[in-house]
């Protein structure tokens, strides 16, 4: 297995740097608690120079063609998937998810973001606008120039190149920030990247708190700010960028809906909830954490559900038997139990799980919780852990009004073997991102973000080019210029 251990705690300007004055952040490895390494965060000289870096990297890059920027990101894509198992141990490392799931989705996702977005780089055009005349306007599509990324520890592979690709694509300089939990995986982005043939400053990541994160947004160099995180964080976060009229992505959290009907086919139902709850052990934006049954299945519902959850693997996620692992810190299952005893004092009933695991490191169980009202606490706030509230309805308006009555908007799903209800149910759910007889899927070809708190702006698919360009037009005169004197 590789050292974790990173060359130095900072990717900036094409290469590793080392400020030891910064803070110590310590990496926990979430299986068993110890500290595999070490990384300082960053010193304001250290901000200066990622920031300094981006500027004079992004005005070179910018002005490449869009081909070769593809060309590049295409290449890194095709690294990432070559080094697919070193990159999934890093990020097993890191988070502590399975590798069954690490060697799967994230330096997989990532690759698919670069290769998408180095697909799209080439075709990025304005437009021509005729008018009276001949005369005519013509758009150019520009870069918006210095981009921080900044992200949270449950996908951290994944975050980082979700955020990197687009801005890349469109001819931008990247800062990303880790979120402290995980700062291992972005610096392999950042050396994969440059590796494929980025130039020096175009993707640099520096490490640290709330506080870095926060000298990066308000700094005046900076264009633009995308954010994966909490909606508490969002709010500060979207501030502070409007003091200084950057653009925002906000992917934020969530306390999405899932609608059970009598008729689902049960069995996909069921994966759907285990899905949608269970996957990272419960460590997902847009988990489905509010499943509405209704009355006639939730019986079938919930004793399938046992038996699915009884399968369950878990133990060492570097054993690629083990479908579920620990939960990324200490803090986070803390947190999470905190939830599981309000659950139980406010009258829930504990279905299966709720204590944490007797052995080494922060393990707990699959929880589901039935006859859980609208009114209690793990039916409104997000967990972020993995804990399923099971409510039950009785109809169709009804279960949508609930499903609704939230400040989220992340996602919502339906399952239904109605497909017209299907259709007409996810269109009458306030969520960003919508699911029919499946959950939590998010290919880099369909936008991806939330709604009300859960978010602005969308990652992925041709709308991402909307969040990191900005069209300039050009009125161009073919007659004389009529002055009234
Ligand atoms: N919508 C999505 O795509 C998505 C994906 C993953 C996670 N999330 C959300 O992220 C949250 C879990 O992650 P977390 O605990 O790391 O979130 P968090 O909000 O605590 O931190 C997110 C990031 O923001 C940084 N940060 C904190 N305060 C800051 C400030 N004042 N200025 C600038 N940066 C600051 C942190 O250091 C971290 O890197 C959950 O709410 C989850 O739903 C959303």
């Amino acid at each position: 297995m590789q050292d974790p251990q990173p060359t130095a705690s900072h990717f900036v300007n094409g290469a590793y740097l080392e400020d030891t004055a910064g803070t110590l952040i310590d990496v926990v490895y979430p299986a068993t608690g110890a500290v595999i390494a070490q990384v300082h965060a960053a010193t304001p000289a250290v901000i200066d120079a990622a920031l300094e870096a981006a500027a004079a990297g992004q005005k070179v890059w910018a002005a490449m063609t869009g081909t070769e920027r593809g060309r590049i990101l295409r290449r890194a894509a095709d690294m990432m998937r070559d080094r697919n198992r070193a990159l999934s141990e890093l990020e097993t490392l890191d988070t502590g998810k399975p590798m069954q799931e690490t060697l799967v989705v994230d330096a997989t996702s990532g690759a698919d973001a670069l290769e998408y977005f180095g697909g799209l780089a080439g075709s990025l055009t304005g437009e021509h606008i005729p008018l009276a005349g001949g005369d005519f306007v013509y758009t150019r599509r520009v870069p918006l120039g210095v981009c921080v990324g900044i992200g949270a520890w449950n996908y951290p592979t994944q975050i980082a190149c979700w955020k990197g690709a687009p801005a890349l694509a469109c001819g931008n300089a990247m800062v990303f920030k880790p979120s402290e939990t995980t700062p291992l995986c972005a610096l392999k982005v950042a050396e994969i990247l440059h590796e494929a043939g980025l130039p020096a400053g175009v993707y640099n990541v520096i490490q640290g708190m709330g506080e870095v994160g926060g000298a990066l947004v308000t700094d005046p160099r900076v264009a633009k700010v995308s954010l994966t995180g909490s909606v508490p964080t969002g709010r500060k976060v979207y501030a502070a960028a409007a003091e200084g009229m950057k653009h925002v992505t906000m992917e934020l959290g969530g306390k999405s809906p899932m609608l059970i009907f009598d008729d689902a086919d049960l069995e996909n139902a069921v994966s759907g909830a285990i899905l949608g709850n269970f996957y990272s052990s419960g460590q997902v934006c847009s988990n489905g954490t509010r499943v509405f049954v209704q009355k006639g299945i939730k019986e079938a519902f919930l004793a399938r559900l046992s038996e699915r959850l009884a399968d369950a693997k878990i133990g060492d996620p570097m054993d690629e038997d083990v479908s579920f692992g620990p939960m990324v810190s200490e803090r986070q299952m803390r947190i999470v139990e905190g939830y599981i005893d309000a659950g139980l004092n406010e009258g829930a009933r504990l279905v299966t799980g709720g204590k944490q695991l007797e052995q080494e490191g922060f393990y707990l169980p699959p929880t589901v919780f039935a006859d859980v009202t609208d009114d209690m606490t793990i039916a409104r706030e997000e967990i972020f852990g993995p804990v399923m509230a099971v409510l039950d309805f009785e109809d169709e308006a009804e279960a949508i009004a609930r499903a609704n009555d939230t400040p989220f908007g992340l996602a919502a799903g339906v399952f239904t073997q109605d497909l017209t209800r299907g259709h007409r149910v996810i269109a009458a759910l306030e969520a960003g991102t919508g699911y029919i007889n499946t959950y939590n899927l998010a290919p880099v070809e369909a936008p991806f973000g939330g709604t009300k708190a859960s978010g602005v702006g969308r990652e992925n698919s041709k709308l991402a080019i909307d969040h990191y360009s900005e069209m300039r037009s050009v009125y161009v005169a073919m007659n004389d210029v009529e002055a009234p004197y």
